[in-house]
């Protein structure tokens, strides 16, 4: 399991080790002994969460507020995504800054996602499983969000404007600037 900084702080890609042989391949998707050492945070994962989406779909930026904040551990099971988290921790150094990785069923690779991020991601390829830890409970009062498009961060989901799909509510999102 190798843990590589993000430049974002407590944000971290983890890339699990993979044993390949004859009849495919295994991998510890989750190992919380392993994590904790690793990445040096004492996490207490609490809900897992699945989602199953086609190309083109886009899901967030969303976040919870308050005490209902929530650290996620996301990883694609099969499929690809781009992954983009924007650090919105009020007296964080980077705040505003944003990160975005490749997430795959081949590459196996994962994020962790600190209390005070925004998350969210476009979907790749049809029929991706996007699969991730929280460590704290959904609170549907505590949801918020930053429009995808937003003109400050400028994120590049890696698909053509015409073919994004969102949620209802994820058109209705505030910018940055209002959070
Ligand atoms: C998140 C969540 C949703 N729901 C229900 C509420 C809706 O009836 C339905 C779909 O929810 P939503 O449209 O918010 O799902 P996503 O757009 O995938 O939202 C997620 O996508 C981005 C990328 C995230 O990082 C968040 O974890 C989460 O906001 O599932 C639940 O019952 N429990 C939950 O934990």
């Amino acid at each position: 399991m190798i843990v590589r900084e993000t430049g974002l702080q407590d944000c971290f890609v983890i890339e699990p080790t993979i044993f390949d042989d004859g009849r495919g391949s295994f991998f510890e998707s989750f190992n919380l002994q392993k994590f904790q050492e690793k990445v040096g945070l004492n996490i207490n994962f609490v809900q897992d969460n699945q989602s199953i989406s086609q190309r083109g779909v886009l899901r967030g930026l969303h976040f919870q507020k308050g005490e209902f904040a929530q650290a996620k551990l996301v990883r694609v099971i099969k499929g690809r995504v781009l992954d983009v988290v924007v650090d919105i921790r009020k007296n964080s150094e980077t705040f505003g800054q944003t990160f975005s990785i490749e997430l795959t069923g081949e590459n196996n690779k994962q994020l962790f996602v600190p209390r005070g991020f925004a998350h969210g991601f476009s979907v790749l390829e049809d029929d991706t499983i996007f699969f991730y830890k929280c460590d704290n409970y959904y609170h549907k009062a505590s949801e918020g969000g930053i429009l995808f498009n937003d003109k400050t961060l400028q994120i590049d989901w890696k698909l053509k404007k015409e073919e994004i799909l969102l949620s209802e509510k994820d058109t209705f999102l505030n910018s940055l600037d209002h959070l």
